[in-house]
């Protein structure tokens, strides 16, 4: 494992540095120091229910005809964590683990649910996705980061973004903080995906927790931070967690099958059955507890491998199981809260106003968070392997052909048929390809997008206007590139502002594609679905552009359907381009055969409203099934 030395390095040695300022010799501030709070979250009698659907077989079992039911996924739950701990909820898999670290950290839906309780910071304060940013991080199970940027690029934007700091201070945190990630050896090797080689599954999830970690959060929120990962890289990410705790942060995560050697690093353990917290305190402590209520872990074996196989509540949910898991939470009730409770009520902590929590929370400004989110998005685009390389390819390969198959198809019956045919490839070419890049890529990017735009991270204007922005320049290129192989070599007219026409049309075709996109993958949850949705929008739209089917000859209960294909814009713009007020000596003008009604401008201007239309409705639906 590569990254397995690497994490050697990881935070074992506190290393101060010393910096003069004003004539003096002073410690540097480091990401790792204590803040001078400290801050204690709790919870309170927390209880989390949905409105969930039977299935087939459950309707049968229980012999019931209603469709829903009230399903409590956490049960009464209570608890603290202070700074400095480091608490590892587990339970087998469904017990309500990921449910109860969204709840602690405002990370929960709330659409079809009822939550009741209250989580609290210094027993004060609410915990909501408003103050959350200041003082705590949610790193996530999945690896939300941009696959064509380098593990650096990752944590500095993560650095631009979050902190209103200078050019100088962000490269300092960035370093700092890579060194304390052991992330020296792959800071510039690029994330990956599953096509194209980048970073380990290790290297991945210690940079996704070390772009959190640059605002310095006290509390960390983990959600399964070692799954995936093979048990020495888990061991060591696990010793990572508990560092951060030594070094004053408190660290809350969800585990779900940890090895022996990794269970007894946990300093602290809250086990949930079926949503029920069955034990919460010291790790080790617990096998007296269970031992002392009947389930000893036997002898030699993990008792996190025991706790996960004995504490389970089957699909079934025999009368024995239920037994069992009442007289644990009857044991739990009766030993251990009341000691959880004692000592919740016994530490005093500062009590702190909303303004106090937030203080020091700074964010770059809506024009400094455009400019970077523009910067990242054009380092996106650029950099991204797949991306510039296929489309340049696609685009040469396209237009080589073109020119070779519609060399000058000449002005006679089939050479204009010839040259309205290759127009209307022309459209779906700069139609099919555009369409299928930005859903693919937005696909992709949209966790990101959700994760950060929920994390309050940015706006969603400047995100919009920077994401569509960044794509002017690269595809006017492509059209630029393919307009001048294909535009000579058919022998349309050779007028200069003809061409830009021709250029501009294309352009704003493939525009006006992505923003199709774009919309399609704001508006559906997957790629796939994505996809499947966009040849049901571009067949017809095809079908409908005026050129394989007559528009005059729809019927008006169909024709209707023209207006809203957006390649019946660009084709007649082509079309009209080239033969608006020409006579040809055999035949009569094609333009008057095809029965377009509309002008060139009109044209240019339902592109327009079209793409701002997409573009308007993709931020619409980011806006509705964004969790903020
Ligand atoms: N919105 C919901 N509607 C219906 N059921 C839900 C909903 N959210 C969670 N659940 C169910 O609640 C239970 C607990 O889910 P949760 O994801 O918290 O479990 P977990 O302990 O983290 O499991 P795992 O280890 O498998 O990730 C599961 O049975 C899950 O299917």
């Amino acid at each position: 494992m590569s990254n397995s030395q690497d994490l050697e390095n990881t935070p074992q040695n506190e290393n101060n540095v010393y910096v003069h300022e004003g004539g003096e010799i002073k410690r540097k501030e480091s990401l790792f120091d204590k803040r001078s709070r400290s801050l204690k979250l709790s919870w309170h009698n927390l209880s989390y229910t949905v409105k969930a659907k039977y299935t087939k077989e459950e309707r049968a079992r229980l012999g019931v005809q209603e469709k829903y039911y009230d399903k409590e996924i956490v049960k009464n739950a209570s608890g603290y964590c202070e700074q400095g701990d480091a608490l590892f909820i587990m339970g087998s898999s469904g017990a309500g683990k990921t449910t109860l670290l969204n709840i602690l950290s405002d990370q929960i839906s709330l659409k079809n649910a009822a939550l009741s309780g209250q989580v609290l910071i210094n027993d004060s304060i609410r915990v909501t996705s408003d103050n959350f940013g200041s003082y705590a991080a949610y790193i996530t199970q999945e690896d939300y980061l941009y696959e064509s940027f380098t593990c650096e690029k990752c944590i500095e934007f993560a650095a631009r973004l979050r902190l209103n700091l200078t050019r100088e201070e962000t490269s300092e945190r960035v370093d700092e903080i890579i060194e304390k990630m052991g992330l020296q050896k792959c800071r510039k090797t690029m994330v990956g995906s599953e096509a194209i080689k980048g970073l380990s599954g290790g290297e991945k999830r210690r940079t996704s927790m070390a772009v959190e970690l640059v605002t310095n959060p006290e509390i960390l929120f983990l959600d399964e931070p070692t799954s995936g990962l093979d048990s020495f890289t888990a061991q060591k990410i696990v010793s990572l967690l508990i560092d951060f705790a030594n070094r004053g942060k408190t660290v809350i995560a969800t585990i779900h099958q940890p090895n022996s050697e990794v269970f007894q690093k946990f300093p602290k353990l809250l086990l949930l059955m079926d949503g029920h917290t069955i034990y919460q305190g010291n790790t080790m402590e617990s096998v007296e507890h269970f031992k002392s209520i009947g389930h000893q872990v036997p002898e030699f074996s993990n008792p996190s491998d025991y706790y996960l196989k004995e504490f389970y509540i089957s699909f079934e949910r025999t009368e024995e199981e239920q037994k069992k898991m009442n007289a644990l939470v009857d044991g739990y009730n009766r030993d251990i809260l009341p000691k959880i409770e004692s000592a919740m009520e016994s530490r005093n902590y500062d009590q702190v106003t909303e303004k106090e929590l937030q203080k020091g929370m700074t964010k770059a400004s809506f024009l400094l968070q455009f400019w970077i989110l523009l910067c990242r998005s054009a380092y996106n685009v650029f950099f991204h392997p797949m991306i510039i390389k296929f489309k340049t390819i696609g685009i040469l390969t396209i237009a080589l052909v073109c020119m070779a198959v519609l060399w000058d198809p000449g002005e006679d019956r089939e050479g204009i048929r010839g040259t309205i045919g290759s127009f209307l490839f022309i459209t779906a070419t700069f139609t099919f390809a555009p369409i299928a890049t930005t859903t693919r890529s937005f696909s992709a990017e949209k966790p990101v997008f959700m994760k950060e735009y929920g994390n309050k991270t940015y706006g969603l204007i400047p995100y919009a206007i920077s994401n569509s922005l960044v794509e002017i320049p690269f595809e006017s290129t492509y059209a630029l590139i393919f307009a001048i192989i294909v535009y000579f070599s058919m022998g349309l007219e050779a007028e200069v502002g003809k061409f830009f026409i021709f250029l501009f049309a294309i352009t704003l075709n493939s525009f006006c594609a992505m923003s199709m996109g774009l919309f399609l993958s704001a508006a559906v949850p997957n790629e796939e679905s994505a996809i499947a949705l966009t040849n049901l929008f571009v067949a017809p739209a095809l079908l409908l552009c005026g050129v394989p089917v007559n528009l005059g000859t729809l019927d008006p209960w169909v024709g209707w359907l023209t207006y809203i294909s957006p390649l019946r814009y660009t084709v007649e713009i082509l079309i009209r381009n080239e033969y608006e007020g020409r006579s040809f000596s055999e035949i009569e003008n094609p333009i008057s055969s095809l029965d377009y009604n509309l002008n060139i401008p009109f044209n240019f201007a339902i592109l327009g409203v079209m793409i701002l239309t997409f573009r308007g409705l993709a931020v619409l639906f980011l806006r509705i099934t964004s969790k903020r």
